[in-house]
């Protein structure tokens, strides 16, 4: 088994809160974190299975990008038993890829999966039927986002699928503020404590960067998609999924 532990990481008060980062003390408590965190994330998981096994193509790769300790990327596994496909994780928290390797071991899957620590933005993506952005295109640089995007359509054959999951904020601000409160009701209700709540939301503050869904899919469509629908909201999170 691979150590997890109960997330208490912004549980005492702290003299200082830093920037979130995914180090091996986030690892360490990872799945426990993003479940009592992200709103709907236990439905999205299973749901990229299924997305996956309609997309996918024999003979095609499958790129994970920000695949953490691999949830998203064992659904696409599990989605991908009918085709012969390669599985490809990536993320740049070696915290994160040391830990998910144990979780793929421990997988009964069949597609090969080749797991690298790097930065999504340096990577090629080719020959793709099925690429998955579970909530991570939200920690990249804003700048860099339509570059990353207009990459991902480029490597994806016509038909292909983009997954893009996201927190993300609304306007008129009345709306926002609706959401992001049931947002923390989600979290007290999963048991954390206000002080977590405000410790984690500074943490995030300059580091997690949402933005509409009008902006995603208007960025989207520019990148060479040529659909775009949200399959999933629960509050401000959202699951996309684009079509080239
Ligand atoms: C919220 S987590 C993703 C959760 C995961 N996809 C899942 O479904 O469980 C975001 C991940 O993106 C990774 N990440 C952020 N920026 C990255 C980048 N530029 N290159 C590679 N990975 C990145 C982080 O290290 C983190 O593991
Ligand atoms: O928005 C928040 O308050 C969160 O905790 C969200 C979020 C995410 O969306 O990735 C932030 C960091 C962790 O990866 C887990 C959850």
């Amino acid at each position: 088994m691979v150590d997890q532990k109960p997330d208490n990481i912004y549980a005492s008060p702290l003299d200082r809160v830093t920037d979130f980062a995914f180090d091996d003390a986030v690892a360490r408590v990872f799945p426990d974190m993003i479940q009592r965190s992200v709103p709907g994330y236990t439905t999205i998981i299973p749901m990229i299975g299924l997305i996956t096994e309609r997309y996918a193509k024999s003979g095609t790769n499958c790129y994970d990008l920000g695949c953490s300790l691999g949830a998203s990327t064992l659904a696409m596994r599990h989605g991908l038993k009918n085709n012969q496909c390669t599985l490809i994780a990536i993320d740049n928290s070696e915290a994160m890829i040391k830990r998910c390797e144990h979780y793929i071991e421990l997988d009964n899957g069949v597609a090969p999966v080749e797991l690298r620590c790097d930065d999504i933005r340096d990577v090629e993506i080719e020959n793709a039927s099925v690429v998955t952005l579970n909530f991570t295109l939200q920690f990249i640089r804003q700048e860099d986002r339509p570059e990353m995007l207009k990459k991902i359509a480029d490597g994806l054959h016509d038909g292909g699928a983009l997954i893009l999951s996201e927190k993300v904020y609304f306007e008129p601000s009345q709306e926002q503020e609706i959401l992001e409160t049931l947002h923390y009701d989600f979290k007290r209700a999963n048991g954390y404590s206000d002080l977590e709540i405000s410790q984690k939301r500074s943490a995030l503050e300059q580091v997690l960067i949402p933005e509409t869904i009008e902006e995603h899919k208007q960025r989207l469509l520019d990148s060479g998609f040529s659909s775009v629908a949200v399959w999933y909201q629960c509050f401000n999170f959202v699951s996309l999924l684009a079509i080239k």
